[in-house]
């Protein structure tokens, strides 16, 4: 029998401070999510929160750079900003239905310019203005930028937040489950954990696997009546050689690459560990997502 389609993406949330950014990713994934963004990021793009549906995976992410037009931004991180927004599948640029527009979204608008992905024009907060205005408010963005969809919502109320949900399935590519439903309500630390993984796997392989491996943690679980919790990771790469470079002489790469994160996975979690490590072959994995350091890995900086 076929599977039905699954899709999956990345999705840029921008606007000003105090739209409801936040206070609208609370409503999609629910308030577990506060845990993911409290921890210290070094990267790049921040991941603020990750929807699962049986049908589909929205991964929500920050965009640093874009909210703070008041500051006199340095090319790079206009740069990099304009990058990410090149990597996503779709942005949403959240404006808030009872201000008007500002030099704050003109700058964004301006930076939106410089990129092709699809656009949404999400207001927000509509719950505090007369529906009558609302044509009124769109007019101010209609001729700045085509965007694709013009959707008015209530972050705060859930008022047409699932119709956002489903317009954004619709330009969603075909994907992967990125995540296991429940990893960024859970664990957080599975994103340290990855990264551990894929440290030691570029560490030990030198330059014969670059950039183009990601690590997804399938499991984390406490063994039952026993202090030790097994973690199950799965390292991606995007071809056939790279996999047997992983692997090594009959295991060997791959036993050295979990002998060492082991220990690191043993010190952050304070317990001891059963790493259970697998090896994927994925096409096109790094094509995708190569700007968004967040999801596991990242590109080197330098
Ligand atoms: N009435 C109303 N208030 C909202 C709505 N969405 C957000 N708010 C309020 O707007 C304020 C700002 O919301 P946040 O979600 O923190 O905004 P943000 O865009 O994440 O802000 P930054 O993190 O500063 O960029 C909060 O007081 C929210 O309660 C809405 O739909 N209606």
């Amino acid at each position: 029998m076929e599977q039905p389609t699954y899709k999956s993406g990345f999705i840029s949330i921008i606007g000003r401070p105090n739209v409801g950014k936040s206070t609208f990713i609370n409503q999609v994934v629910g308030q577990k999510i506060a845990i993911m963004s409290d921890k210290p990021q070094t990267t790049r793009n921040k991941i603020q929160g990750v929807y699962t549906a049986d049908d589909a995976q929205m991964i929500f992410i920050d965009t640093p750079g874009i909210h703070k037009p008041k500051h006199k931004l340095g090319d790079f991180m206009v740069k990099s900003a304009t990058d990410t927004l090149k990597e996503v599948d779709l942005i949403l640029f959240m404006v808030n239905a009872e201000e008007k527009r500002g030099r704050g979204d003109e700058y964004i608008i301006e930076l939106l310019k410089h990129v092709r992905t699809p656009v949404f024009l999400v207001i927000n907060k509509i719950d505090l203005v007369h529906p009558d205005d609302l044509l009124a408010f769109i007019e101010q963005y209609k001729d700045l930028y085509p965007f694709r969809e013009v959707v008015p919502i209530s972050a705060l109320g859930g008022n047409n937040v699932s119709r956002l949900l489903d317009t954004i399935k619709a330009y969603l590519p075909e994907g992967p489950q990125y995540y296991p439903a429940d990893q960024v309500t859970d664990h957080p630390e599975r994103f340290i954990i990855s990264e551990l993984i894929r440290e030691k796997a570029l560490q030990l392989t030198r330059e014969e696997v670059p950039h183009s491996i990601a690590v997804v943690i399938e499991k984390m679980e406490r063994e039952e009546n026993k202090d030790v919790i097994h973690v199950m990771a799965t390292i991606v790469v995007e071809r056939p050689s790279q996999k047997g470079i992983i692997i090594g002489r009959q295991g060997s790469m791959l036993k050295e690459i979990g002998k060492r994160a082991r220990a690191d996975i043993e010190n952050l979690l304070g317990s001891q560990v059963y790493l259970e490590l697998w090896v994927k072959v994925q096409k096109d994995w790094r094509n995708k997502i190569s700007q968004l350091r967040d999801f596991g890995f990242r590109e080197d900086e330098y």
